[in-house]
């Protein structure tokens, strides 16, 4: 089955398993519409029985018309009504469902992906078409409902009305062409349209409000701004316009030949050889009779652009599901470590880039051991670390842990044992109390372990500072909301990673580098003496960071230079050797003297 079709399924399905009822009252438009499209007939009865002057037949058409109308009216209220309430309900579920599929790509390298984010961009811009695909789809049963009444009233009043009929059957035809131009536009403006984002993003956010000031970017950004906005508009509108040049034409073509027809017809009514009921009713229907053909054609394109989404929907399912069936990984990951962690000959490159970023790493954690990565910027320290948290999948080699391969493990089992503060961290603008408890979703609203992680963090300062203390919304983009400093908010990351209990890997990539050197020296030498503590279970303690006095309490110091590992020791062992680290240790002490 096609994608399309397959995506209008889940769509209905959707519909019914949120609200069956209400997807039931949306159809009683349907039969409301049908009552509609027989008004022109009620209308020729009537005139026929004026004609000869039949009371009875005058009167039972008035009837049929005005009850037909409450009755359209009526439904159309109830079913409008429904279509509306459906229209939300599915359109949250779904994009729920795109949030969470979303979410749960296990690796970081889909999102880092142009390809991935365009048509994840194409199927976000027609969210809201996917969240009234089903409301649509009720409009375009009941259009066709419509039109096919109407179609029944016209050719059984005249056949002449066939080739009115005949010409709106045209304009379906080239209504294809509208869609494939509007397709092709859409997706030649996917990646402007992203980029039109990024950039009002960035004018709006506080975070880049500050350079966009200071490097005076406004007007660079306007004319950015515009060009992507055009590069994005520019085809939809071309595709719009050839679609009107397209309407226009064939309106003039359906109204000139309608005229020859009813000419026609009036003759032959004069003559007597069509009865006025027939002319009457020509003449009611033929609104309805072009509005049929454009109606069928707004049909074809509402259920090709439905299907066009909900085909997208089912593109990033099947992604989802074809990534995760991608992992063989069932293996439950230890409780404790008896060994550690051993990296093998791991090479790795982010997307289809040429150069890789780490080649022939050999490395030996042992379990219970602090670990400090050092080396210079874009050594690849990163890079190392996302892959041994599985955020990225080697190109070559693997990384053991405890005798079996990470990418053998599940990933979903791997996760909860680990636990950290990375160097982009996220600010998440909840209360201060969540933003650290989501490090640890039970302790989401405990308030004694988020105090305690705080401890752990020797943030507890951050807090104290606050208006209301852990209650304190963070931000100001929300109401009483307070923005914290680079500083404050590295520290809430921080606690945020103390927080889940005894992971059996803790990272701390950089994560105090908006500190002083002191601070960061004394929160690590915290850290150590609280992992050494937690050895117990094997626990490796794996600190990424720039700063020399804070490496000399770690077990082993591994030194990446251009994604090779050059050395590895104990702080004073490299010192002694004289090496790459002795070189970097020895500038950076003498910054200090
Ligand atoms: N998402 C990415 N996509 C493509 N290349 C990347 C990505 N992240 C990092 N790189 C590249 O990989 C190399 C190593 O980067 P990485 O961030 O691992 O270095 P690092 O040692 O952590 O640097 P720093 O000390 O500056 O944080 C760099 O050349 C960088 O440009």
């Amino acid at each position: 089955m096609s994608p399309a079709l397959r995506g209008i399924g889940i769509v209905l399905r959707t519909a019914v398993r949120v609200s069956p009822w209400q997807s039931l009252l949306c159809l009683v438009e349907t039969v409301g519409k049908v009552l509609a499209a027989l008004a022109p007939l009620f209308v020729g009865i009537f005139a026929a029985g004026a004609v000869d002057r039949d009371l009875g037949r005058m009167a039972g058409a008035a009837l049929a018309l005005v009850g037909s109308t409450a009755v359209t009216n009526a439904f159309s209220a109830v079913g409008v009504n429904a279509q509306v309430k459906q229209h939300e309900l599915v359109g949250h579920t779904l994009d729920a469902e795109i949030a969470h599929r979303t979410a749960s790509l296990p690796t970081l390298d889909h999102l880092e992906s142009a390809r991935f984010q365009d048509r994840l961009q194409l199927l976000k811009d027609g969210e809201g078409v996917l969240g009234g695909a089903f409301s649509l789809l009720v409009h375009t049963i009941n259009v066709v409902a419509f039109s096919v009444a109407v179609l029944v009233v016209a050719a059984t009043a005249d056949w002449r009305l066939l080739i009115l009929i005949a010409i709106g059957g045209i304009r379906m035809i080239s209504a294809r062409w509208s869609v494939r131009w509007e397709r092709d536009a859409e997706e030649a403006g996917a990646a402007a349209s992203r980029l039109s984002r990024h950039l009002l993003d960035l004018t709006g956010s506080p975070a880049a409000g500050a350079e966009t000031r200071v490097f005076g970017q406004q007007q660079a950004l306007r004319r950015r701004l515009r060009a992507a906005v055009r590069g994005w508009r520019t085809p939809l509108v071309r595709a719009g316009d050839r679609t009107a040049v397209l309407d226009a034409v064939h309106l003039l073509v359906f109204y000139a030949v309608a005229a020859l027809i009813l000419g026609w017809m009036t003759r032959d009514a004069l003559a007597g050889t069509v009865p006025v009921q027939a002319l009457v009713v020509a003449v009611g229907v033929l609104g309805s009779l072009h509005g049929v053909s454009s109606s069928f054609v707004e049909a074809i394109r509402n259920f090709t652009r439905i299907g066009r989404n909900c085909a997208r929907l089912v593109w990033l399912i099947d992604y989802s599901d074809r990534v995760t069936a991608n992992q063989p990984a069932r293996t439950v990951p230890p409780t404790r470590l008896e060994h550690g962690l051993r990296i093998e000959n791991l090479s790795f490159g982010y997307g289809d880039a040429d150069r890789p970023v780490l080649t022939g790493i050999d490395l030996d954690l042992p379990a219970g051991t602090v670990i400090a990565l050092v080396g210079e910027n874009g050594a690849g320290k990163s890079s190392l670390v996302k892959l041994i948290t599985g955020l990225h999948r080697p190109t070559g080699g693997r990384i053991m842990i405890d005798n079996v391969d990470l990418a053998d493990l599940d990933p979903s089992a791997w996760r909860p044992r680990l636990s950290g503060a990375f160097q982009d961290h996220a600010r998440f603008e909840f209360t201060a109390q969540r933003s650290i408890g989501v490090g640890d979703l039970p302790a989401l609203d405990r308030e004694d372990r988020v105090r305690r992680a705080l401890h752990d963090a020797a943030a507890e300062d951050v807090i104290a500072a606050l208006p209301h203390g852990l209650a304190t919304q963070l931000g100001t983009a929300w109401a009483d909301g307070v923005d914290l400093s680079g500083g404050q908010w590295q520290r809430i990351a921080i606690a945020r990673g103390m927080i889940r209990p005894a992971p059996l890997l803790l990272v701390l990539d950089e994560p105090t580098s908006a500190l002083d050197a002191a601070t960061e020296h004394a929160l690590f030498e915290r850290y150590a003496a609280a992992a050494r503590t937690a050895a117990g279970h094997g626990a490796i303690t794996l600190l990424v960071t720039h700063r020399f006095s804070t490496v000399a309490a770690a077990d082993l110091v591994v030194v990446l230079d251009q994604g090779r590992v050059v050395e590895t020791g104990t702080h004073e062992e490299l010192v002694a050797a004289q090496g790459r680290y002795a070189e970097l240790y020895e500038l950076q002490a003498r910054g200090y003297r």
